[in-house]
């Protein structure tokens, strides 16, 4: 078994970057300026939005952040919204997800000028990436894809299982997965509530990646001898034991099924770490007009 280390090759892809951005700095050239809003106090958002600031600083970005109460509007966070897509000199931004209950996560998605959604939520996004023409693939697919392909995971012909399917995970990655390209090429089947006989299909799989926000729901019995399993699933679940109060849970039960996968990634420590990569690399694509001239 070989661990996919995700600390390892977030910290190699972000010396990349910031060397990218030395560079372009001598140069005179932009630097690039990330924009995230965070919505409420989820505790886990809070988490994730301030590692997203903290690895700007360390890359040389600008980065913004916009905090705003959980009582805040659909029509307020969209008065942001617009603000950020006429802002020159931000070059992308992102909302943190989950929203609250009372604003309707699509709506925003659809605010975000496409040319600065470094997310790739936005259907333009969307659209493109399935058309396989120049768009922001979304952060945690870009991860996955830099994964296999930074240690050389074949692809082509497996039978790719995704379980899961999330907007923003499982159903992009499915559609990355078939693409005529590399990582690629794949069979895919995605799974999800209503798949019957999810185990089999499981078994079947040369890589599988679980993506359902259930804790330590893929145990050995899912899995081929071989596979490459692809973690997804970060859950906060109680430990006392933690100084946290909780302990971190991918969608793998992971000691149980290392010994049996050819490839794993560990949670934490996996695909998280890679997200924050995907968000970057695309960040410097739009301050680069890479993307959309
Ligand atoms: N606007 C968005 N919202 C959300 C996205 C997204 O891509 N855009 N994805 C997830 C959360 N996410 C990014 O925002 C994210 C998840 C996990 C990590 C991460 O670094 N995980 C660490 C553990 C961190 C911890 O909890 O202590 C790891 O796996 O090692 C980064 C980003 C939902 N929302």
């Amino acid at each position: 078994m070989q661990l996919l280390d995700g600390k390892k090759l977030s910290a190699e892809v972000k010396a990349e970057i910031k060397a990218e951005v030395d560079r372009i700095k001598a140069a005179g050239g932009k630097t690039p300026h990330l924009a995230a809003i965070l919505v409420g106090n989820n505790g886990a958002s809070e988490t994730y939005v301030a590692s997203k600031i903290k690895s700007c600083e360390e890359i040389g970005f600008k980065s913004t952040l916009i905090s705003l109460p959980d009582t805040t509007s659909e029509e307020e966070l969209l008065s942001h919204i617009q603000d950020l897509n006429f802002d020159e000199d931000v070059d992308g931004f992102i909302v943190q997800l989950p929203l609250p209950a009372h604003i309707s996560e699509n709506t925003i998605m659809e605010a975000v000028a496409p040319e600065k959604d470094v997310d790739g939520f936005h259907p333009i996004n969307v659209g493109r990436m399935c058309k396989g023409l120049p768009a922001y693939i979304s952060a945690t697919p870009y991860g996955i894809l830099e994964m296999l392909e930074r240690y050389k995971i074949q692809t082509a012909g497996k039978h790719c299982v995704v379980v899961g399917r999330s907007q923003i995970v499982g159903l992009p990655m499915s559609i990355l997965m078939q693409r005529n390209a590399y990582p690629g090429n794949c069979t895919v089947t995605i799974c999800h509530s209503r798949t019957h006989n999810l185990k089999e299909v499981c078994q079947s799989a040369d890589i599988l990646i679980a993506a359902l926000g259930r804790p330590e729901f893929i145990t050995a019995d899912y899995v081929k001898e071989g596979a490459v399993v692809i973690d997804v699933g970060i859950t906060r679940v109680p430990d006392a034991a933690k100084k946290s109060g909780f302990a971190i849970k991918g969608d793998v039960k992971f000691d149980e099924v290392a010994p049996k996968a050819g490839y794993i990634t560990p949670v934490p420590g996996g695909v998280g770490l890679m997200t924050i990569c995907g968000l970057l690399t695309n960040t410097l694509l739009s301050s680069k007009k890479a993307i959309f001239k």
